[in-house]
């Protein structure tokens, strides 16, 4: 069972509203020049990976009073709940149990009374043969050929995992190219298919469900395109896999059961892909590295379920997040990797953290009178510095912001790295610290402005500062490391969920579109005026159909 606390009615959060009107008066420089020992406090190490939280609005009270609210809330509990297989996922009456995709320890972990591991290891078996067989050229296409491209077919948590962490990790890539297709637009894989060969090209088809109107249409077209191109119904078993929870769908697809890769109901669709939905990956990189990012994720698995608060990154994150959601008031988060291939991890976690925590009621059913969720963006550094940063520096509302990135680049070359890692913490150290009037004057001076042109232009160079941030160094971008890094996010959004009393592993609210895109499709197959909607949207559809 899942705890059942209004954060609100806490002891710790009574504290911690009375103490953030004492926070908020205090600029974080001031907070470094009273204390010189801010880094020690407020960094941890784990491994490879060290996050700085000193540059945020916090001392050590603020981090007590967060984690006698996380004990309040019973966060040690509902860890617990989650790694020994309870059905903590109410809604849809699960367990989540992505930690046991990854959990290298083999120790049982039970649904049911039955251990899920030994069906876990017998697909990463499958995977491991399967991604032998077709990285060495063994499997052959159908005209004897071996695979030269792998398309992923899939949406959502079956594609965004995939491709950021397919991206992230090209420096470990080998011969075959990837390409992933998921938007119902046909151009998505009209282009696609303009690229590939059918003698050599591998489809997976990538669905949890094997019902997503996205995906289903996108893998009939590209069977259409492959049996169009002169091969048999029979050969679609050497060129398309399925990756699903739903083998009668999949048979009824015309996939050979032998290619299908499974998991199961207790893996939510954004946190897949550790699951037989990372096969694209393990073709991509190689089953070892695979493997290795399975290990990575584990080690963090183990960090968060046996580490005291004080030191537990992902707890410590979800913590800071809710000081800035729920009492500065902010509304979004924005990742920034100063690391070009990790150029999805952003988007990635759109999806992870906004489809887990965007609800609005609480594990009663009531509606919450709190802010739930943050709006997650951003965009690799350097690029984000010279489009969006401007608001992060001087807008008037406060985006806590999370900055990553490699000590070591996978292309050492020149002074690259050095550069991208300069303004990395020159961006943290301009957010916090700011630009003071003075110090804007007397560069207008030393410029040789005069005092009217200085009066004038002053106001729009001075920076705030007190812009807060994280700061996650790696020491490298391996497939250990980012293992690691993606279940911190995953722990935080778990920890988050928790406190806010929400469930985090139901998605209701994708449904409605998609049950009206169901009735409007049958509508939109002839040119009959339609006038069974709103003005506006009757509006919109008789326009597109007297266009079309
Ligand atoms: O893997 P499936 O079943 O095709 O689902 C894809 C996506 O479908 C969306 O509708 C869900 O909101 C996502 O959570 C999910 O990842």
């Amino acid at each position: 069972m899942l705890p059942n606390i209004d954060f609100t009615t806490t002891q710790s959060y009574k504290y911690l509203t009375d103490h953030y009107i004492d926070i908020v008066s205090k600029s974080l420089k001031e907070l470094f020049d009273t204390d010189k020992e801010r880094f020690t406090k407020f960094h941890i190490q784990f491994e490879d990976i060290l996050f700085d939280y000193s540059k945020n609005r916090i001392d050590e009270q603020t981090i007590a009073l967060l984690i006698q609210l996380a004990k309040e809330c019973s966060v040690n509990k509902a860890i617990e709940a989650m790694f020994s297989g309870e059905r903590i996922n109410v809604t849809e009456d699960r367990p989540v149990l992505h930690i046991a995709l990854r959990n290298r320890s083999n120790k049982p972990i039970y649904v049911d009374g039955k251990d899920v591991m030994p069906d876990v290891n017998k697909v990463l078996d499958h995977m491991k043969d399967f991604s032998q067989a077709i990285i060495s050229g063994d499997w052959k296409g159908y005209t004897g050929k071996p695979i030269t491209d792998v398309v992923n077919i899939g949406i959502g948590g079956s594609d965004l995992g995939p491709v950021m962490v397919t991206e992230a990790l090209k420096a470990y890539k080998n011969h075959l190219t990837l390409h992933f297709v998921s938007n119902v637009d046909g151009t998505h894989i009209a282009e696609t298919l303009k690229v590939v060969d059918p003698e050599t090209t591998l489809f997976l088809i990538a669905s949890k469900t094997f019902t997503t109107q996205e995906t289903m249409s996108n893998a009939h077209s590209a069977r259409d395109w492959f049996l169009a191109a002169g091969a048999k119904e029979a050969d679609v078993a050497k060129h398309f896999a399925a990756l699903s929870t739903n083998a009668a769908a999949v048979g009824k697809f015309g996939i050979d059961t032998k290619n299908m890769f499974e998991f199961w109901d207790w893996v939510g669709g954004r946190y897949s892909l550790w699951s037989a939905i990372g096969l694209s990956i393990s073709l991509s990189i190689g089953f070892d590295n695979f493997v290795k990012l399975l290990e990575g994720a584990h080690a963090t698995d183990e960090h968060f379920r046996t580490t005291e608060f004080d030191q537990n990154i992902p707890v410590i994150q979800a913590l800071v997040g809710i000081w800035y959601n729920n009492f500065f008031e902010s509304e979004t988060n924005v990742i920034l990797p100063y690391d070009q291939y990790m150029h999805r991890f952003a988007a990635y976690f759109q999806q992870g953290d906004m489809e887990s925590n965007g609800k609005h009621v609480d594990r009663n059913g009531k509606e919450v009178d709190y802010s739930t969720g943050p709006i997650i963006w951003g965009e690799p550094g350097t690029n984000g510095q010279h489009a969006f940063y401007q608001l992060i520096h001087q807008g008037t509302k406060l985006i806590p912001a999370d900055f990553i990135a490699p000590a070591q680049s996978h292309n050492p070359l020149g002074e690259h790295h050095n550069m991208l890692l300069s303004n990395f913490f020159a961006q943290t150290e301009a957010l916090m610290n700011g630009k003071t009037e003075e110090v804007v004057i007397d560069e207008l001076k030393a410029a040789g402005k005069s005092a009217a042109e200085i009066a004038e232009i002053a106001p729009f160079k001075v920076f705030e500062g007190n812009r807060p941030t994280n700061s996650f160094l790696l020491k490298k971008i391996t497939p250990h490391s980012l293992g690691s890094l993606i279940a911190m996010y995953e722990h935080k959004i778990f920890v988050q969920g928790i406190i806010w009393n929400i469930y985090s592993f139901d998605q209701w609210g994708v449904e409605l579109g998609k049950q009206l895109a169901g009735k409007i499709l049958p509508e939109l197959k002839d040119n009959a005026e339609i006038s069974s909607h709103d003005s506006s949207t009757n509006g919109l559809i008789n326009q597109y159909k007297a266009w079309r």
